[in-house]
Parts: C-alpha cells; sequence; structure tokens
C-alpha cells in the first residue's frame, strides 16, 4: 500500500534512550519494507531511530497478512506492537518498545484505563500506566517468564565473555563480568559487532555485558540484534536481571538496571518479569516518503 501512501504521521520517543519511530496505522495502510523501516530509522536522512513501532489492532494485521496468526493470547482487537529493528529486520519482542507504545496509547485516550494488554509477537503483555501526559509516562510491563537455555560466550572488544543464553521472546545472551566496573563497562568497544555461537543462536542474539549485582543493582551495556550498539535494551534488562541474580545465587528478586541511558527496574519472580520504566515522546511530525 505504500505506493499509494506519500506522507505518514509519526512520533518519536524513547525508553531510556532506546528511541523508536511510532507510527499510528490503524488502517494497516502502509507496507512495512525493511527499506522503508531502514529509511525512517536512518540518523542522516531520515528520522532517525533503534527502531519503529507501527500501531494496529492485532486482527487487522492478520486480515491484512502482516501477521500469519494470532500470537499466544493475543486477540483481534488488542493494539499490536508490529516492532522492527533499525536494519528492517522483525523482532518478536522489545521492552523498551512497549512502554513508550503503551505511553502513546495512553495518552491518545485509545485504550479505556491504565491497565491493558499489548500484542507482540512474542505473545500478550500486560501493561500498566502508573502515570502518562503527552510527554511523559512511567509503564510497567509484565516480560513473562525469561527461560535461560544454555552458558555459552561471546566475544566483545577482543575478550571472551561467559554467559547465559535468556529467552524474553527473543534471544540473549547476558555475560556478567567478576570484577567489572562500571568505568571499566564504559570503556569498553560495544560498537563492533561481538562473535557468539550461532548454533545456539541460529537466528542471532542481542549481547548484554553486565556488572555483578551489588546493592540491588548492575550496570548494562548491550550490543542488539539488528540495531548494534543502543543505550537501552528492555529485554536485554531482563536478561541481565536474571543471569546477574543467578551469578549470585539467587533465582528471584528486584533489580535497578542502569544503562547509559537510564534506569530502569526489573523484578524477577518465579511467575514472571516485571520490567518498569520511563517513557518520553518528544516530537511529532510527518513523514514524506518520497524523500526518504
Ligand atoms: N531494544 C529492544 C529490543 C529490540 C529487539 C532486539 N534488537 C532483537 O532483535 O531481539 C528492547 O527494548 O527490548
Amino acid at each position: 500500500m505504500t505506493g499509494q501512501v506519500t506522507a505518514v504521521d509519526f512520533l518519536k520517543g524513547h525508553g531510556t534512550e532506546n528511541d523508536f519511530v511510532i507510527l499510528p496505522d490503524p488502517g494497516v495502510d502502509l507496507d512495512l519494507t525493511p527499506e522503508l523501516v531502514a529509511a525512517l530509522c536512518d540518523r542522516r536522512a531520515g528520522i532517525g531511530a533503534d527502531g519503529v513501532l507501527r500501531a494496529a489492532r492485532a486482527g487487522d494485521l492478520l486480515d491484512a497478512g502482516v501477521l500469519d496468526a494470532l500470537p499466544a493470547g493475543v486477540r483481534r482487537e488488542d493494539w499490536f506492537m508490529d516492532y522492527r529493528n533499525s536494519d528492517g529486520s522483525i523482532a518478536e519482542m522489545c521492552g523498551n518498545g512497549v512502554r513508550v507504545f503503551a505511553h502513546f496509547l495512553a495518552a491518545n485516550a485509545l485504550v479505556p484505563g491504565d491497565e491493558f494488554t499489548v500484542g507482540s509477537r512474542a505473545g500478550a503483555k500486560p501493561v500498566r500506566v502508573h502515570h502518562a501526559d503527552p510527554e511523559t509516562a512511567e509503564v510497567s510491563v509484565s516480560m513473562g517468564v525469561p527461560r535461560v537455555f544454555g552458558e555459552s560466550s561471546a566475544g566483545v572488544d577482543g575478550r571472551d565473555l561467559a554467559g547465559i543464553a535468556v529467552d524474553v521472546g527473543n534471544p540473549h545472551i547476558a555475560c556478567v563480568v567478576p570484577g567489572l566496573t562500571e568505568e571499566a563497562l564504559a570503556a569498553l568497544d560495544v560498537a563492533s559487532v561481538p562473535t557468539f555461537d550461532h548454533g545456539l543462536f541460529p537466528h542471532g542474539t542481542n549481547v548484554e555485558i553486565v556488572t555483578p549485582l551489588v546493592d540491588g543493582g548492575v550496570h548494562m551495556r548491550v550490543h542488539e540484534r539488528g540495531s548494534g550498539e543502543t543505550r537501552s535494551c528492555g529485554t536485554g534488562t531482563v536478561a541481565a536481571a536474571v543471569a546477574a541474580l543467578r551469578a549470585a545465587g539467587r533465582e528471584t528478586g528486584a533489580v535497578d538496571v542502569h544503562v547509559p541511558g537510564g534506569t530502569v527496574t526489573v523484578t524477577v519472580e518465579a511467575d514472571g518479569a516485571v520490567l518498569r520504566g520511563p517513557s518520553r515522546i518528544v516530537a511529532s511530525g510527518t513523514a514524506r516518503l518520497a524523500a526518504l
């Protein structure tokens, strides 16, 4: 349909500086090709973002062929976060993105209250909007039960870092590095593409480097699948919290995860993890597709 669409309204938002182009598209008029996504996310020739969040009802995305089926627990009437990485690839889930998506819905009165479900390719994600105005919000997302599915390592800045594989709806290897300080973490080259076991991660993975748990907190940096190094990764903070708790001999607890773009709190319980953090919507406008 994009051939008939020459301009599209958008909003720009972020969760701890993991930033997104929000595309309200209730009619599913946009043919959201990888090329269009990459052009929108281009920080020079486009709007610039780590990813795109298209907003439409799940049933309408299904009827338009964007979804092959409704993911587990997702109803036709649910607003669905059609997430894309900045390289145009599709990912199952985006934790910072769900907070920004929920903020957009609440601030525009598109949902009846403060607690509702957002659909994602990783299934239904219950959210609670603690506060929302057009510019700022505080949101909690029930992220499901993180699944640890192995031990492995990642090559980062010439170092081989031991980590655990964690499924948060999308794949992660979270590397808690003994003795790593916040300053030493900040000095690492995380922009270069890390190496990892493609047998364990046949569809790629997000790579988190994490300091050990101290006083209920960790510091984390991330190289994301499909977006490169970002200032934050919500699903990554969940993987980091799980890994840091396990490294400290624990299975549950609340962890403040400090990322370059801010801080979120991940609470891990036996029945699932909850990600709580801020959302900001900083701009709105019209994207002129012929110029991209
Ligand atoms: N930044 C997101 C994760 C986005 C998807 C990830 N890059 C992947 O490909 O799995 C988040 O906040 O979780």
